[in-house]
């Protein structure tokens, strides 16, 4: 796959980035392996806590120029986009400030005599990144292994070219010697070879099962430990005694915010029967107002999909769910005489467990809307699924959202909220969505060798 910059906006190729020969990958480990060797990783955690606190007073100082660069690669609106900059700001802060803390000794009380866990960084760290947080998705990783002493080499999406260029520059302007972060456009062969090199000790993929699967399978090959953060098609629930203006306009933000294409996103709604009519006709009403165009424009409500690809691919599950019996409530169609990838906000409805699209995910403005009697039958429907990532229970009564939570079959539920994401949380999934976690205290020790020591008591 080339790596090109194509404004989704207008499908207008911008730019068309070199690629890395196998030369160059050797560099690119060689020098990274040679920096976790040094007092860099294996020294004082202070320096490398310095190099995070610049990047987040970069990356914070410049959210409008690096929210266009995003916006303009993958559509996203440019207020999403300057969300995006903001949260990565938030995540290299966070981690200046806690890291230390997180990998300090941990004593364990033994018969054995004292002991103690140490910390120690593993070596390099391969990530395989996806396009739809061209940022946030990068910070994610580089944020706790810099922190840890971690060298990180990364493959960006090849739609995103010209956010994977920038990250790196922006890492290296706030002080990171050469190896602790390096960009590398390679493919998917190139991937390969790097797993299988004995200096990478670490593999974190962030995107299909498709992908997940391949490159988790290879780590495993050479046994290296992998974290993958995958599909996911989350519930949003909507109990009988909920607010149920906000659920339906929590509810249509959360299933269009970029343009639907978001692992966490709100997919399968699955509403009360007793107030499903009322959420339906209130949730439709969002999904009318919303409005198409240049995700540049502020009055932007709803922006194009990352590629023309994605469009044909989410037309294509629009028309078989509803040749297996959907019934479409809403929307449904690519948006025509418009040369940017825009598909209409899409409601479907009456899916039966023999549609295909029942245990599909929707990587775009498509909802699918569920009815459930008592909230036996919504956890029955909410775990019928291959994924298990986030998802969210509207209501007013707490103690019923906190069996629920406890119930349903993902690494992350919401209560009174669509699923989010911050620095200090942990980010992760179950079943088909993945495994590992990002993010908090759980983040920074995926890639940690978390090492035991005893001075024995008897000797
Ligand atoms: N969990 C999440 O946040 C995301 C999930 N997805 C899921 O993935 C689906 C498709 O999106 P898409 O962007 O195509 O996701 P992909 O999984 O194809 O791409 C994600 C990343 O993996 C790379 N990749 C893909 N296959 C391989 C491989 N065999 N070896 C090494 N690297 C590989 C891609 O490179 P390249 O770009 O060069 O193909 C990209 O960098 C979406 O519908 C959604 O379900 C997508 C984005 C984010
Ligand atoms: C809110 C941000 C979540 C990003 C999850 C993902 O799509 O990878």
């Amino acid at each position: 796959m080339p790596y090109q910059t194509i404004n989704p906006f207008n499908n207008k190729l911008i730019k068309e980035y070199q690629t890395h020969n196998d030369k160059q990958v050797e560099q690119a480990l060689s020098t990274a392996h040679a920096l976790y060797k040094s007092d860099w990783a294996q020294g004082d955690i202070k320096q490398r806590i310095k190099v995070l606190h610049k990047l987040s007073e970069l990356m914070a100082s410049r959210v409008d120029e690096l929210a266009e660069v995003v916006s303009v690669e993958m559509g996203k609106l440019i207020g999403q986009s300057r969300g995006e900059v903001q949260i990565c700001a938030d995540i290299a802060k966070f981690y200046a400030e806690n890291a230390e803390e997180f990998l300090k000794p941990v004593p364990y009380k033994s018969d054995l005599g004292e002991a103690w866990v140490e910390h120690h960084p593993i070596g390099v760290i391969m990530a395989v990144e996806p396009w739809n947080f061209p940022f946030y998705q990068l910070m994610r990783v580089l944020a706790p292994n810099l922190a840890s002493g971690n060298s990180v080499l990364v493959k960006h999406a090849s739609i995103v070219p010209h956010c994977a260029e920038t990250f790196e520059k922006l890492v290296s302007e706030a002080g990171a010697p050469k190896g602790a972060y390096t960009n590398l456009f390679i493919s998917q062969d190139q991937v390969a070879s790097i797993i299988d090199d004995d200096r990478v000790q670490g593999v974190a993929l962030t995107g299909s099962e498709k992908a997940g699967a391949i490159v988790a399978a290879r780590a495993a090959g050479k046994l290296k430990k992998s974290t993958l953060e995958l599909g996911g098609n989350d519930v949003f629930a909507v109990l009988d005694d909920a607010d149920i203006d906000h659920a339906a306009k929590a509810g249509a933000q959360a299933r269009v915010s970029n343009a639907g294409q978001v692992c966490t996103a709100a997919k399968r709604f699955i509403i009360h029967e007793k107030v499903a009519d009322e959420f339906l006709k209130k949730f439709t009403e969002h999904f009318k107002a919303l409005k198409i165009g240049d995700p540049l424009d502020k009055s932007t409500t709803l922006g194009p999909l990352s590629s023309a690809d994605a469009v044909k691919t989410l037309s294509k599950q629009v028309d078989d769910a509803v040749k297996h019996g959907a019934k479409l409530h809403f929307g449904g169609k690519k948006v025509t005489g418009n040369p940017g990838n825009f598909f209409e906000p899409t409601i479907l409805t009456h899916i039966t467990r023999d549609n295909p699209a029942y245990f599909e995910e929707f990587f775009g403005p498509v909802a699918q809307v569920y009815i459930v009697k008592n909230d036996e039958e919504l956890v029955k429907l909410a775990n019928d699924s291959h994924y298990g990532l986030g998802g969210s229970v509207f209501t007013t009564d707490l103690n019923r959202a906190r069996k629920l939570a406890s119930q349903i079959e993902t690494g992350m539920v919401y209560v009174n909220s669509p699923t989010d994401t911050a620095a200090e949380l942990p980010f992760g999934g179950v079943k088909r969505s993945g495994f590992g976690r990002e993010l908090s205290d759980l983040g920074i020790k995926e890639f940690v060798n978390q090492k035991l020591v005893v001075l024995a008591a008897k000797s």
